[in-house]
């Protein structure tokens, strides 16, 4: 103990990673994750491709590492505003490990930061939650390996509210490219019928769809769908008719 290289929040030595500790980075990560089975779900890659996939992890993103008696027993990795990684080895958990490499996160992510914790995964969201983080937002699993559903959480950092404005403005982002795809879409679509544009509506047609986006994202409810449906239909085929 007693270095200058990082915090040392309870006597446990936090240090930067460097490129001497991926095997035992990989020994870490493959023990606990092993052993948080059945919360998380049974891994899916084979343990030969730990090693390549955490350097470049690591290579990518900061990665620091508790070491015990000189033996590196939990690590983060951190990779922009993401914590992709925090593990520590079972033996050395409840000793607040994890939670000072929280603690070092938040620090070094003052702006605040996500994780994906899958939704089986009650230990870790308990931990999560007790350290104030928050769940924004549930997926079906689709998106990741396992395909388990997951939950992304977030510390919002120092000012909560400008780190949800920017997570708001990325998600525009997502959204205006996602509806411009699909106003082109729509417009291709009109060339085909034979009654284009608003007079050519199929009411039957949107109701399948307000069913379906109600299946993907319940939260809105059909009401709050079909009012996103209607403005999303009427101005692309506004777009449509502007273009012809
Ligand atoms: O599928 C069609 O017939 C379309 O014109 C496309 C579209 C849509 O944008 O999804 C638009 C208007 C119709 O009422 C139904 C669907």
């Amino acid at each position: 103990m007693g270095s200058t290289d990082g915090p040392d929040l309870t006597g446990v030595l936090l240090r930067p990673a460097g490129p001497d500790d991926l095997d035992a980075v990989v020994e870490v990560h493959l023990t606990s994750r092993k052993a948080a089975v059945p919360a998380m779900p049974p891994m899916v890659h084979p343990d030969r491709d730990a090693a390549p996939y955490l350097r470049g992890r690591m290579a990518a993103g900061e990665t620091w590492v508790a070491e015990v008696e000189g033996r590196v027993v939990g690590y983060a990795l951190v990779d922009g505003a993401w914590l992709d990684h925090l593990y520590v080895l079972p033996d050395f958990a409840g000793q607040g490990i994890g939670s000072n490499l929280l603690d070092l996160v938040k620090t070094l992510r003052p702006g605040g930061f996500a994780l994906w914790v899958f939704e089986s995964n009650e230990p870790a969201r308990r931990f999560y939650r007790r350290w104030g983080l928050v769940e924004l937002e549930r997926t079906d699993g689709s998106g990741n390996d396992e395909r388990a559903p997951d939950l992304r959480m977030a510390w919002e950092g120092t000012d909560p509210m400008a780190y949800l404005r920017t997570q708001v403005d990325e998600t525009d982002d997502d959204l205006a490219r996602v509806l411009a795809r699909r106003a082109a879409l729509t417009a291709r679509i009109q060339e085909h019928k034979e009654v284009p544009g608003h007079e050519g509506r199929d009411p039957a047609r949107e109701a399948e769809i307000v069913e379906r986006l109600v299946a993907t994202a319940p939260a809105l409810g059909t009401e709050g769908w079909t009012r996103i449906l209607e403005a999303v239909i009427t101005a692309s085929l506004d777009a449509a008719e502007r273009r012809a």
